[in-house]
């Protein structure tokens, strides 16, 4: 199935909760967002921000009424196994498990070499990969989670070939796949290459970008970063997922001013929605969130 194409969204009258003893916390949403839209999701906390995206991966079937479709396919007619892994996510956080970039980056082995690293190219990933590092243990146990690599790799070769990829030098590589390969085949995280979460998102991006998913979701994808880190990520995001539908949702209102159009959510309701500016000069919600947001601080 190829399903999703285009990447349009239509919210119909839907409603959530999460128990059927508990209030609505999405009441009666109507909602359009077209193909490529950049949308920012904003309101205040408990207003229903993650519930509205939760509910495009149908993370909770009790409670709902009104519909979801997305290219026109209502979401609870297909299978979970069919909807969540064609929605691409950037959460919160990237848990990067141990292991090398490659068994991070594709753990079911799906994709080709050349198909991760062009990934990890666009969503500056091999900034990562390539970083310099600290080498010295490389060819110690204690660099290692387990003896049993140190050993397969050194009988590979590997170790010799990456000491000389870290120290600038050239390996003698039969072929650049190779030595891509070898790059991606190393470990994440050495005891000594401790990562940061602007970095570990850019796990997630390019998971996205390698999947060239119709429809992206940032929720508070960058809220750990700083400043700095966070215009960056969106940057990248801007350019390489031009194509795809992008809901990012962000408490630091300066993430989503880009955006094509702003929802406000209130209470459960959408109260707001519009392009930023237009929004920011309304007496409304927005500019009421703006003013408390220390915006561009
Ligand atoms: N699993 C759950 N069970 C019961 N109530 C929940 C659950 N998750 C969220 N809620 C409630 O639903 C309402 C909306 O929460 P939601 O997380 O969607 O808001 P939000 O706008 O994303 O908030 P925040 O900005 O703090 O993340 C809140 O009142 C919250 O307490």
């Amino acid at each position: 199935m190829s399903w999703p194409q285009q990447g349009k969204i239509v919210f119909t009258d839907f409603s959530l909760k999460y128990q059927p003893h508990l209030q609505l916390v999405l009441k009666n949403i109507n909602l359009t967002i077209n193909p490529g839209e950049k949308i920012g999701i904003v309101g205040r906390t408990g207003a229903g921000k993650s519930s509205l995206v939760k509910s495009l991966f149908r993370l909770v079937p009790e409670g709902t009424t009104g519909s979801i479709t997305i290219d026109g396919l209502d979401i609870s007619s297909i299978g979970l196994g069919d909807l969540r892994p064609r929605l691409g996510i950037i959460p919160q956080e990237s848990t990067i498990l141990n292991g090398s970039y490659r068994e991070n980056l594709d753990p079911m082995n799906e994709f080709s070499i050349e198909d991760i690293w062009a990934a990890a190219i666009k969503s500056q990933l091999v900034e990562v990969v390539k970083q310099p590092r600290d080498y010295t243990n490389l060819e110690t146990e204690e660099y290692y989670d387990n003896a049993a690599k140190l050993k397969q790799w050194r009988q590979a070769g590997y170790l010799q070939k990456i000491k000389l990829l870290l120290t600038g030098k050239k390996p003698n590589f039969e072929s650049q796949i190779q030595q891509r390969r070898t790059l991606l085949d190393m470990d994440v995280c050495g005891p000594r290459n401790q990562l940061s979460n602007g970095q570990k998102q850019l796990f997630s991006l390019c998971r996205l970008l390698m999947h060239q998913h119709k429809i992206a979701i940032l929720d508070e994808a960058t809220a750990s970063m700083d400043l700095e880190a966070d215009r960056k990520l969106q940057k990248i995001i801007h350019t390489e997922l031009k194509e795809c539908t992008v809901l990012t949702i962000a408490h630091r209102l300066e993430t989503v001013m880009n955006s094509d159009r702003i929802i406000v959510i209130h209470q459960g309701e959408v109260v707001e929605i519009g392009a930023p500016a237009e929004l920011a000069q309304k007496q409304g919600h927005f500019a009421e969130l703006l003013k408390c947001n220390n915006f561009g601080e």
